[in-house]
């Protein structure tokens, strides 16, 4: 029997979340089903804001970024009366499955609905964020790398010009995946993470040391720090006058800010949608219910939604390892 399919992107926009749509809607229609759109996550499911998707409105849509079905955030979703309207809106439009692309946040919210509604919730990880247990990379994470390291590059130019400090601030909300990622590979001088935070205190200590061995070892005097977002109580500008007058230097801060998730997904986003978007349909045809599809060591992994919702994602150790090596314990 065929089914009918709903899909919607919410939370924080990430590239690759159309190439999941396009996928969503192939795979459907090649199994005989009809897909339809929810505009802005959950605020469209709730005011019923939708529209048809068929091959012909994918057609040129997987290099573009952003989301066609737009997004959003919709915090009274949380209520029971917003998970019975959603209800009842999906089953007016009869559909069998509800497809969510976002993150943990989103799939709070699908595992909220699916208590007030007999149809099947499949979740998809998109967030630039990647702090999504299930899945090695979420939606998103790679294009957003490279759009940090071509930024922190630009930066660099400038900073060896005038052979000054920059201090990076790179996005992630609680997560340092993106930052971390971002600071190898555009070979920065420090990282400033959360899940390795300790305190102020120790952190100034170690840049100085590592700031005063590099001045003392190479011939160039930039420094480079990359600092994930939310960790440094004050954000840059604190940072950047304790280490003024722990330093002397003088020290410019840039935050790259929103323009991380923008952009046309690179091929690895779009081949991770494009698998993960088609198994989400196969997941549904097989019965499942209430999952995240992921992928992890190259293979598709569904994951019930109750793990991968509350649970944290620690940092990959080998590349923790890597980066103490070359950037933060470089000197010690
Ligand atoms: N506990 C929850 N119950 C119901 N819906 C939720 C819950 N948490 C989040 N949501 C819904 O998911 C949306 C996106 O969540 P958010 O955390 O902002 O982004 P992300 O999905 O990217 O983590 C929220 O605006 C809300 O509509
Ligand atoms: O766009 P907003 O609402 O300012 O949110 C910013 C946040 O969204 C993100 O870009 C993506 O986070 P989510 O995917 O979890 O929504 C975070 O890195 C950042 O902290």
């Amino acid at each position: 029997m065929t089914k009918n399919f709903a899909v919607l992107s919410s939370g924080g926009d990430a590239p690759g979340m159309n190439a999941a749509v396009r996928a969503v809607v192939l795979a459907c229609e090649r199994e005989g089903g009809q897909v339809i759109g929810y505009r802005y996550g959950y605020n469209g499911l709730l005011s019923q804001s939708c529209r048809n998707l068929n091959a012909k409105t994918v057609h040129n849509l997987i290099q573009q970024g952003g989301t066609v079905l737009h997004s959003g955030r919709c915090p009274e979703f949380k209520s029971e009366q917003s998970a019975k309207t959603a209800a009842a809106n999906l089953n007016e439009k009869a559909i069998d499955c509800l497809i969510v692309i976002g993150g943990d946040g989103s799939f709070r919210g699908a595992a909220h609905l699916s208590k007030y509604w007999s149809g099947q919730v499949i979740g998809l990880p998109g967030t630039i964020d990647n702090d999504i247990p299930g899945t090695d990379a979420t939606i998103g994470y790679y294009t957003a790398i490279e759009t940090a390291v071509t930024s922190i590059d630009k930066v660099r130019d400038t900073a060896d010009a005038f052979e000054r400090l920059f201090l990076v601030e790179v996005m992630g909300r609680h997560a340092g995946f993106l930052a971390l990622k971002a600071a190898i590979a555009s070979a920065s001088d420090y990282v400033i993470l959360p899940e390795l935070f300790e305190s102020e205190d120790k952190s100034l200590n170690e840049i100085e040391l590592q700031l005063h061995k590099h001045r003392k070892d190479v011939e160039h005097d930039s420094f480079i720090i990359v600092v994930a977002e939310n960790v440094w109580p004050g954000g840059l500008d604190a940072l950047s006058s304790s280490l003024a007058q722990r330093t002397g230097s003088e020290i410019r801060p840039v935050i790259l800010g929103h323009v991380q998730r923008g952009g046309s997904p690179v091929s690895q986003d779009r081949i991770l949608a494009t698998k993960l978007g088609c198994e989400a349909v196969q997941a549904a045809y097989d019965g499942d219910n209430c999952i995240m599809i992921g992928e992890q060591k190259g293979e598709l992994v569904r994951t019930p939604l109750s793990e991968v919702c509350d649970a944290s994602k620690p940092l990959t150790a080998s590349t923790v390892k890597t980066m103490k090596l070359l950037l933060n314990n470089r000197y010690a």
